[in-house]
Order: C-alpha cells, then structure tokens, then sequence
C-alpha cells in the first residue's frame, strides 16, 4: 500500500493551489510518487472551480497568490465545503491572516520552506483525523452559554474574554505553533495548559519551559538532554524536557528572555522536531507542540535585534493576545467571588464582599492582573473578621485607586510607568500614609528595582551583578513587582 492509495480503492485527491510554479510541479511529483493523486492550481479562482465541480479530501493552499487577497479560497470552503481540511503553506506569515484562516476552519498552517518529509508527514495526519473526523456528528458553532462552560478553568464570561474562547476552541484542535501574549498575571500559563487540555495531545505531557529559570549555561543539556560524562557533573545520560514532553506540549514562559544562542538551537528544534543531546552523535526525534507566552512585545525585540525574525515567525503563527483586567469589566467580581470560596478556609463563614468593597474592586486598575486580585483576596481573607469582606480588609491602594485614566494603556510595566521612577538607585518612595510594614517594604523593594532598572538601562545582567543576585533571581524579582526591563532599554 501506498500512502495514499489502498489496494483496490480509489487514491485520495488532493488539491494544491499556489503560485509559485516549481513548488507547485514538484509538491504535486513528490505527492503523485506517494500514491496521492493532486490536482495543481496557480491561483483560488481555478481552485474555487475545481473545489465546486469535483470532490476532493485535503486542500493544500498558499495564502498570497491571485485572487485570494481576502481568503476567497478559505472563505468558499468553509461557506460551501467545511468538512474538507485545509492546510495553508505560505513564505509569507502575517499574523492577522494566520488568526483569520483559523477563524476560517484551517487545520493547519506550515511556513515554506517546508522539508516535503513534514508535509507529508502533515497530510497523512490531516487526512486520517478528517476520515475520523467524517464518522462523528457535525457540530453547530457554539452558543454563548455553551462557551461560558467550555473552559471552567478560565474564569470570565466577558466580550473580550468570549472571543479569547471562541479562539482557543479553534487553536486547541491542531498542531500550530501559539504565541500567548498578554501583561504579567493575565492568565497565559492557564490559556497554555487549557489549549494542551484540549487538544488530541491531552494524553501527553505538558511540560512547562520557563526561560527565565535555567540557567544559560545548563540550558541546553536540560532542553535536550545529555550523554554521561560530556560535561562536568553529567555523571549519567539524562533525557531532556522535550523529549519528555514528546507527544505532548511545550510551554515556553517568557519566551522573550531566550538568550540569543539558545534561540538559534531551539529554532533548529522546532523546525525539525529534532535535535541532539549534549555529547552525543544521534539526533532524537519527537512529535511536540510548541506553546509560548511572553508579556514582551517580541515584534520590538525583532525589530530591535535582540530576537530571531524566524523564531518568532515559527513560533508565533498564531498570537493569542489576553486582554488586561481591567478591561474584563465584571470578571473582576466573578474572579474575586471564585478565589473567595477557593481561598476561605473549610469552615469559614465569609461570603461575599460588602458593596464599598465591591466598589472598589470594580474601580481599581489592577497593574498585576489575576495574581493580583488573587493575592489582594488571600489577604483580605486572612484579615475579614465577619462574614463579609470590608473596605477595610483591602490594601490601601485598592481603598484609594488611581484613576484608570492614569494607567498607561501600553501593555508595558504599568507600576512603573505610573509610580516614581527617578531618584539615585536605592532611594526609597514616599510612603504611603496609612501603609502596613510589609506594604512599605514592598513598595521599597520594587523603588530599588526601578532605580537598578534604570541606572542600568534595563540589562538585567549588570543590574543582577550589581544587587549581587543571579539573573534568574532578578528575574524572579522583577517577575513578582511586574516589572520590564525593555522598558528601560534606550
Ligand atoms: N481567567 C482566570 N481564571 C482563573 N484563574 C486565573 C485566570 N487567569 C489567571 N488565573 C490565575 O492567576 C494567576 C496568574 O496566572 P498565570 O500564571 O497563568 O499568568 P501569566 O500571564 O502566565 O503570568 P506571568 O506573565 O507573570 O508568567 C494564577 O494563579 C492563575 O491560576
């Protein structure tokens, strides 16, 4: 048997459509030599002709070509014929169009240059889910309340955050690579693992990455693994965390920290779904999803050189981007109400928040997102003395907000845009009337850290050798006050 051929069957049909003319002889020749039998197209009007007259079982197609300036390729098939899956191969990624043929119904999106080996490897998968696919009802869109429930570990049933589920139900279903970005605290590791949770890879491991925590130089034995004795300490062989998570999904966290060298391997990784352990010979091959989130605008990294243009094309194929807080309107309620019942303890008799608390609740920005409100509920929790949550159980700042207006509305470093920022390293803020001892130490702590930042134009490196830390704990350090050291790049 053929891939594409089984005996005494018909060979399954696919259509290519592009307009580059040696792609599309030799796409058709490889596949045709595979069992398949193609039909080669060079733009989406002889594609819509063909797709309306004959039946076909995959759909190979390119984005920028004639005539499909707005989709009209993947608008037709998805008005006409959703259950034939269409992969789309473009040279040129744009984001927008990435999320749109999503929104489309496309089941999977591949950069050119693609190595025929994994496109092939992707049609025989597309078309063996769609033969799947093909036995089970066909479901309807989903209604609002259906999407409220879709996800019980994402907590929000606002406009912003119902269009995030609509995107996640689409993105969870194939293998493309997702970017999650979003400011510090807004739920990206949450969206990762429920886009894992959800998705044909459930079964496999979801194995968090976080960047910002490996130290460079052990980076890469960890990522890949070692042989025993290639270097000093590696006393056995050790398997990496990716192929650990073979089968399953990899969470890059803070993917924008990636130092430069360790961007180029893993670029190699996910390109080729292959990579070799530290002191060995043999390549290891895995079947990984790769998930990342960062709350850097990594377009501006690219722009600015400190991030691989291919990286983030590879890696960022779909963007997933989480709105702020205090952009999800009533959420905060529902969040607040949610953490109150997960936070109390067994036999707590608090229930619910008085209406001044509410109020200010409502009318306060929150710069540090979920973590914050989680961490402002834990706190008025420990402190509530009846059954309802008061004002005065609150943090002062939350009792006194800063008018949102006077939040930034970039996604960046919102507290330090907002607070103080001048003064020699180390010196301390104004303190806060009314503040408790840990508050003002707080508050000290994350003052220190904007002087560093800024006397060191945000290389966290020097900043960390000069505070004595590590880069990982000024990392951490800066993580935990919501601080960015691009910010303070010049
Ligand atoms: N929509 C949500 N519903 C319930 N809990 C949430 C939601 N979003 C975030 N959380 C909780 O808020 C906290 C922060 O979330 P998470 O770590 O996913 O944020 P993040 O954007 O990855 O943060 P960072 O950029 O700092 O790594 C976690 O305790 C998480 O469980």
């Amino acid at each position: 048997m053929k891939d594409g051929r089984i005996m005494g069957e018909k060979p399954q049909r696919i259509l290519v459509a592009d307009d580059e003319p040696l792609y599309l002889r030799t796409t058709g020749a490889l596949l045709g030599k595979a069992g398949y039998e193609c039909v080669c197209v060079p733009d989406a009007g002889a594609a819509i002709e063909r797709l309306h007259a004959e039946s076909f079982d995959l759909v190979l197609s390119d984005l920028n070509m004639p005539g499909n300036l707005k989709l009209e390729l993947l608008r037709d098939q998805s008005t006409h014929r959703p259950h034939v899956p269409i992969v789309v191969v473009t040279g040129v990624p744009t984001l927008p169009s990435a999320i749109e043929s999503i929104r489309l119904g496309i089941t999977d999106y591949l950069l050119k240059p693609v190595k025929f080996d994994d496109l092939l490897a992707c049609v025989r998968r597309v078309i063996a889910a769609s033969k799947a696919q093909s036995l089970l009802p066909v479901t309807p869109p989903r209604k609002r309340e259906e999407l409220e429930t879709l996800f019980p570990h994402i907590i929000g049933s606002s406009k912003p955050m119902l269009e995030l589920f609509e995107i996640i139900d689409r993105v969870a279903g194939t293998d493309t690579s997702v970017l999650i970005t979003g400011e510090s605290g807004t739920g990206k590791e949450v969206v990762a693992s429920t886009i894992h949770s959800h998705s044909h890879r459930k079964k496999g491991k979801f194995q968090v990455i976080d960047c910002t925590a490996v130290p460079e130089a052990l980076f890469e034995s960890m990522l890949f693994g070692h042989k025993k004795g290639s270097f000093t300490g590696a006393v056995g062989d050790a398997e990496g965390l990716l192929k650990q998570c073979d089968g399953g999904t990899a969470f890059f966290d803070e993917l924008g920290e990636l130092p430069a060298p360790l961007q180029a391997k893993l670029l190699r990784a996910v390109q080729e779904q292959t990579f070799t352990p530290v002191g060995s010979h043999t390549p290891v091959s895995v079947n990984t999803r790769f998930v990342c989130a960062t709350n850097r605008d990594l377009e501006l990294e690219v722009n600015a050189g400190r991030f691989r243009q291919d990286l983030f094309y590879r890696l960022g194929v779909i963007q997933v981007e989480l709105p702020p807080l205090r952009e999800r309107g009533n959420d905060v309620l529902q969040l607040a109400d949610a953490f109150l019942k997960m936070l109390r303890p067994e036999k707590s008799k608090i229930d619910g928040f008085t209406a001044e608390a509410t109020d200010s609740l409502m009318r306060y920005s929150w710069p540090g997102n979920i973590r914050e409100l989680r961490n402002v509920i834990e706190r008025a929790v420990a402190l509530a003395r009846g059954t309802t949550i008061t004002v005065t159980d609150l943090p002062e700042k939350i009792r006194q907000p800063q008018p949102v207006e006077s939040i930034p509305a970039s996604t960046k470093n919102t507290r330090a845009s907002a607070g103080p920022t001048t003064g020699p390293p180390g010196s301390l803020p104004v303190s806060l009337p009314g503040a408790s001892r840990e508050e003002a130490m707080e508050a000290a702590e994350y003052q220190y850290l904007v002087n560093l930042m800024q006397s060191h134009c945000g290389n966290v490196s020097e900043a960390a050798r000069h505070a004595d830390l590590s880069r990982q704990g000024m990392h951490k350090l800066l993580k935990k006050h919501d601080i960015q050291a691009a910010d303070f790049r010049v």
